[in-house]
């Protein structure tokens, strides 16, 4: 079991998220988790009833009663929770961000000196603790804080310790990831109806293959190309599949989502940069 008592700033799918993957981990007690969002008191019952844990609005947390809070709100309210919390925080609290391209070095900047930050990008997947989760701990981080969160976000996958500078990549892959994947179900049930196929039947078959192959490239040694070519009959069905998906650009398009997505990050943090450098 972990001690820490955390508290998410911010109430909406991330957050709900992690915390049903955190709960179900058994890692942490409900009762040491609180949630917090603005104002929609409706959002704060069905989470106090779902996962049995404290649920109030922001303004009234208790911030001696916590030891991490975890940045939860979309990246636009960044600077609202800043000034916020700068001067309420002790330099022993931890503050854990999820905050799609907003650096530490943002974040430190904005906070007393000597602030502990800490930049994770989880996916929604932590709902069934099957999240591919970066850490990057900031400046002031101490060892114990690194080791704590890299346990607290193994309670919701796989954590991995990057440099930040791969943090835009990873969002890229990993956080914006499993749309790309539902966005492929969507398109791939859709063609199930068409053949003929039940929806339902066409979106578990599809699913399930998903899995399958997920699961072969976590647990098989073979590449992806090597079990791409093992699927691959010459002149059968798969090679005429992959033909007309190469027509389509498909390979590449996904490729391109990774970077566009990348590239998103990488700009959101050089817009807010640019409004704080004109603002000093
Ligand atoms: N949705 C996703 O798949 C992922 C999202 N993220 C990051 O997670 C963050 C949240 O995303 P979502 O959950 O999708 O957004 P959302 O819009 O569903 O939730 C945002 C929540 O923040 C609350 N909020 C706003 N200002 C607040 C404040 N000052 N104090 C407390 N609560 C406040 C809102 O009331 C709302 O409950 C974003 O910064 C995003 O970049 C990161 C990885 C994946
Ligand atoms: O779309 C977004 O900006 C967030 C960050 C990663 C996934 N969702």
């Amino acid at each position: 079991m972990l001690k820490q008592r955390v508290a998410f700033l911010g109430a909406g799918n991330m957050a709900e998220a992690m915390i049903s993957g955190i709960v179900e981990s058994g890692k942490l007690a409900p009762e040491q988790i609180i949630v917090t969002n603005r104002s929609n008191q409706e959002r704060l019952n069905d989470m106090k009833v779902k996962y049995g844990i404290e649920a109030i609005k922001k303004d009234e947390l208790n911030f001696e009663q916590i030891d991490v809070f975890i940045l939860a709100m979309k990246p636009k309210d960044i600077d609202t929770v800043m000034e916020d919390l700068k001067d309420r925080l002790r330099p022993e609290q931890v503050l854990i961000s999820v905050l799609a391209g907003i650096s530490t070095a943002y974040m430190e900047e904005k906070l007393n000196d000597g602030q502990q930050v800490i930049r994770v990008m989880p996916n929604t997947s932590s709902m069934l603790r099957e999240s591919a989760t970066a850490i990057s701990p900031g400046h002031h981080v101490s060892m114990d804080q690194v080791v704590f969160t890299k346990e607290l976000m193994n309670c919701i996958g796989e954590a991995y310790i990057i440099e930040e500078s791969q943090m835009d990549i990873f969002t890229g892959i990993a956080g914006s990831g499993p749309a790309y994947f539902y966005n492929l179900m969507e398109h791939i049930e859709q063609a199930g109806v068409e053949g003929g196929m039940d929806r339902e039947m066409a979106r578990k078959i599809g699913a399930q293959t998903i899995l399958g192959a997920a699961t072969m490239m976590l647990e098989r040694e073979e590449t992806p190309t090597q079990l791409r070519k093992n699927v691959t009959s010459p002149n059968g069905t798969t090679a005429a599949g992959l033909d007309a998906l190469d027509e389509h650009g498909g390979g590449e398009a996904i490729a391109e989502a990774v970077k566009g997505a990348a590239s998103r990050s990488k700009e959101m943090r050089e817009e807010l940069e640019k409004v704080f450098a004109e603002q000093k």
